[in-house]
């Protein structure tokens, strides 16, 4: 399949019934054309369509392409309106290290040099000032339950958000007691039609994608601004790759964050609509905070093979980069027992994980392309174990005796790093630690 340009034509929204349609089309000598349906929560009573809520959706229109652009990569994508520089420099970067490990993986350097073109260029809007109660994005996780509870400590009476919430976020939600909300994202049907006979196909920057979701239906309901539960290491690269940063989690990361904010401000207006409250903290650091909360021990669940779109049912597979890293890092912060019956069993007990957990410490091969913490914090949490079950005695013996020592410098507790986090919010952080 040969196509040369990526365009956009058009976008719908219903105010009844809360859908939005997105229209793509792939040109070439056959092209092919794409419709994603995003469904938002409608607010109760009478539903005005603030112009802030088109406005996100025609960011949400390009980013939200993505999906489609990887069945072909071509050399062009044309945005279909004017925006303002901060935004075409960010629908650039979404294309480009949104998409890099998608292009790493299929050998298609070009994806790394495109840029987005845009019909003009618009002013930045007038400033508008975002408030009320937060929406936070709940992602059925240990850190999303943090940040939860940060912010109904503080009394800020958060509203949980979801997209596509499946059991584990809808039980996430019900051991909170908070009521929430959920928006529906059906991929174009022809996508999965086009993987299975072999199109282009490889990772995409999904939170970026959740995160604007997010900001319609805050915009929507006259919430005040959306607050994530990105970590430190999220902005960590897995490997360069013909010069460039490949990261899994780009999105999540610090520099997509503060581009996200820009793009979302200069568009909008909405003035700080968006930050992650954790981004200053280490993954240890977060999973010490989730060991102060036992009533999601039953449902919280960071596996990823339990968000697969077509199998929903599933809690932590046991046998993962993700479900080895969570383990490791809530190990130090509660009994054994609690971990093997959050988790469904004891993973230090299984002397198989082993390989996979030198893989996350940095002794074996580059950063596993999932969400986990650095090899640093592996470390650290490691050292953090003395008891003797067989695969801590297997990982101590196979550690190089420099890594203990960088282990024992460590700043893992210590809050740091760029962040866009309001003072306001910060206090509440500050104060949670
Ligand atoms: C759950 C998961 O890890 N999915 C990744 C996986 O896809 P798979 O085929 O195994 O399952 P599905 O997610 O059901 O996807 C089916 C197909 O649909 C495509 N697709 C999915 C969502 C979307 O928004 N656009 C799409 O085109 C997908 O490509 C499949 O063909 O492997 C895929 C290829 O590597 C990944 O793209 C799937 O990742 C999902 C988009 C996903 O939601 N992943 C998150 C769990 C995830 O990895 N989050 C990262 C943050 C990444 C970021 O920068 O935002 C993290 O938490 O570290
Ligand atoms: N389906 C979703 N809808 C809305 N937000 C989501 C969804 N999935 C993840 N998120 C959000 O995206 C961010 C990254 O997700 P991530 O999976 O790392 O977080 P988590 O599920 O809270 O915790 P963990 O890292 O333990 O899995 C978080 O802010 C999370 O709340």
């Amino acid at each position: 399949m040969q196509f040369d340009v990526m365009r956009f034509p058009s976008y719908a929204f219903d105010p009844v019934t809360g859908v939005a349609t997105f229209d793509y089309v792939l040109d070439g000598p056959e092209p092919l054309r794409f419709t994603e349906t995003i469904t938002l929560p409608a607010p109760a009573g009478p539903t005005d369509v603030p112009e802030t809520l088109h406005r996100v959706l025609e960011l949400l229109h390009v980013v939200a392409g993505v999906s489609y652009y990887k069945v072909g990569a071509p050399a062009r994508v044309l945005a279909p309106r004017p925006v303002a520089p901060e935004v075409a420099t960010w629908f650039t970067r979404i294309y480009t290290d949104g998409l890099a490990e998608y292009a790493y993986r299929n050998q298609l350097p070009h994806v790394l040099e495109l840029t987005v073109e845009t019909p003009g260029t618009l002013p930045a809007a007038a400033p508008v000032e975002v408030t009320g109660r937060p929406l936070s994005a709940v992602g059925g996780g240990k850190d999303s339950i943090v940040t939860l509870e940060i912010l109904r400590a503080a009394g800020l009476d958060p509203v949980p958000f979801s997209v596509n919430p499946n059991p584990v976020i809808e039980n996430v939600n019900a051991a909170s007691g908070l009521s929430a909300l959920a928006a529906r994202r059906k991929l174009d049907p022809r996508l999965f039609e086009l993987n299975k006979a072999g199109a282009l196909n490889g990772h995409i920057p999904v939170t970026a994608i959740n995160s604007l979701i997010a900001i319609a239906t805050a915009v929507w309901h006259g919430l005040g601004p959306v607050v994530m539960s990105n970590e430190r290491s999220a902005s960590d690269p897995n490997l360069i790759w013909n010069g460039r940063e490949v990261n899994h989690q780009w999105s999540k990361g610090v520099l997509a964050e503060g581009l996200l904010r820009d793009a979302v401000t200069a568009h909008t207006g909405l003035v700080d609509p968006y930050f992650s409250l954790l981004r200053t903290l280490s993954e240890l650091h977060i999973a010490q905070l989730f060991a102060g909360h036992t009533a999601y021990d039953d449902v919280v669940t960071s596996c990823n093979k339990a968000f697969k779109l077509h199998d929903p049912t599933a809690r932590w597979c046991g046998d993962c980069p993700k479900c080895r890293f969570v383990f490791l890092a809530m190990a130090p912060h509660m009994p054994r027992e609690r971990l093997a019956h959050i988790f469904g069993h004891d993973l230090f007990a299984d002397e198989a994980q082993v390989p996979g957990f030198l893989e996350l410490l940095g002794v074996d091969a580059h950063k596993p392309f999932e969400c986990v913490g650095e090899a640093e914090e592996c470390l650290v949490a490691l050292s953090m174990l003395t008891d003797g079950a067989p695969v801590l005695v297997a990982l101590r013996a196979a550690v190089p005796a420099s890594a203990w020592d960088d282990a024992s410098h460590s700043n893992v507790f210590t809050p740091g790093g760029e962040h866009h986090i309001p003072p306001a919010y910060l206090k509440l952080l500050d104060d949670a630690l």
